[in-house]
């Protein structure tokens, strides 16, 4: 370890599924640690540079977006995603000690977590009333503290906070998964690694018809394939959206590069979010065609047109 490690933050406090998260990645030993209270808190501890990077939630496999990271990510001081992490998901309903679910008045948790028990909450505890925290740690430390009765976080956060968990394993989706990303200020890219994922936000030029469509033809006449799209009030009036795109491939493969020249040359404004490796290490699906040696060589092609070399340039 350095003298001055470099310094880590994420959306704590102590006992969140992002605190998890982060412990399955290097940064956990490598850089210093401390909680933020908040996602825009994180990322704001970034960009202030009194962290290098920060890890927050991006995306729940029942919810979708985390709608405080994408927009904190179209606007402010620009970041990039250097890491991506999937964390399956489960809760635990913590009390204080001696605590029946006959006592349960009050609850809270993340609004993405009442999203994914909002069913087993409607049956057993139909008449708690519930309201939110800015996280689900936070959500353990007011119970502790006696504001509510109840919160719905990862039965590690029991320890940390003296709760008891009255039962375990709640999730009205068995599968359910949270993806995390790990961001700081933006920075080289690092290198490919053939599994890899580009992100932009993208807003476009004009409320005309076909807008969209143009933004996605530019993905689609290169055979990029598009992860996830999802569209996000620009808070300048009704019907002003931008686009949170995941892409296959690095800026550096020369079909994502193009796309992204196009959407610059047509798009209002757009913002580049980073290059990184594919948590679920699948490779894209490859077409010869679409190689990097492919672009050069039909470049070579259209010089050779260019400069008349050869009665019918046509290899
Ligand atoms: O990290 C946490 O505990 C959070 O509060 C964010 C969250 C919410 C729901 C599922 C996973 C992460």
């Amino acid at each position: 370890m350095p003298a001055h490690p470099q310094r880590c933050t994420y959306l704590g406090p102590e006992g969140t599924f992002t605190e998890a998260a982060l412990g399955t990645l290097p940064e956990a030993v490598t850089h210093e640690v401390f909680p933020s209270d908040s996602v825009a808190g994180a990322l704001d501890a970034v960009r202030g540079g009194e962290a290098a990077v920060a890890l927050v939630p991006i995306e729940n496999s029942v919810e979708g977006a985390v709608t405080a990271t994408l927009d904190e990510l179209a606007t402010g001081r620009p970041l990039t995603i250097r890491r991506e992490v999937l964390l399956p998901i489960s809760f635990a309903l913590l009390v204080r000690p001696g605590t029946t679910l006959d006592d349960v008045k009050s609850v809270t948790g993340h609004p993405v977590t009442q999203a994914q028990v909002r069913r087993w909450l409607a049956r057993h505890l139909p008449h708690a009333e519930w309201e939110s925290a800015a996280s689900n740690g936070e959500g353990a430390r007011l119970v502790r503290d006696g504001r509510f009765d109840c919160a719905f976080a990862g039965e590690f956060a029991a320890r940390r906070y003296g709760l008891e968990a009255l039962i375990t394993e709640i999730n009205d989706a068995p599968d359910a998964m949270t993806r995390f990303v790990l961001l700081g200020r933006p920075g080289r890219i690092a290198a490919p690694t053939g599994m890899d994922k580009t992100s932009i936000v993208v807003w476009p030029a004009a409320d005309e018809p076909g807008a969209l469509l143009a933004l996605l033809a530019e993905w689609a006449v290169r055979g990029v394939n598009l992860l996830r799209i999802e569209s996000r009030p620009t808070g300048e009036g009704l019907g002003r959206y931008s686009f949170s795109i995941d892409a296959e491939g690095h800026v550096t493969d020369r079909p994502v590069r193009e796309a992204l020249m196009g959407l610059h040359r047509i798009s209002s404004r757009i913002r580049f979010l980073g290059s990184y490796a594919r948590a679920d290490r699948t490779a894209p699906a490859t077409d010869p065609r679409l190689a990097n040696h492919e672009f050069a060589r039909s470049a070579a092609w259209v010089a050779r047109c260019i400069d008349g070399i050869g009665e019918h340039p046509e290899l």
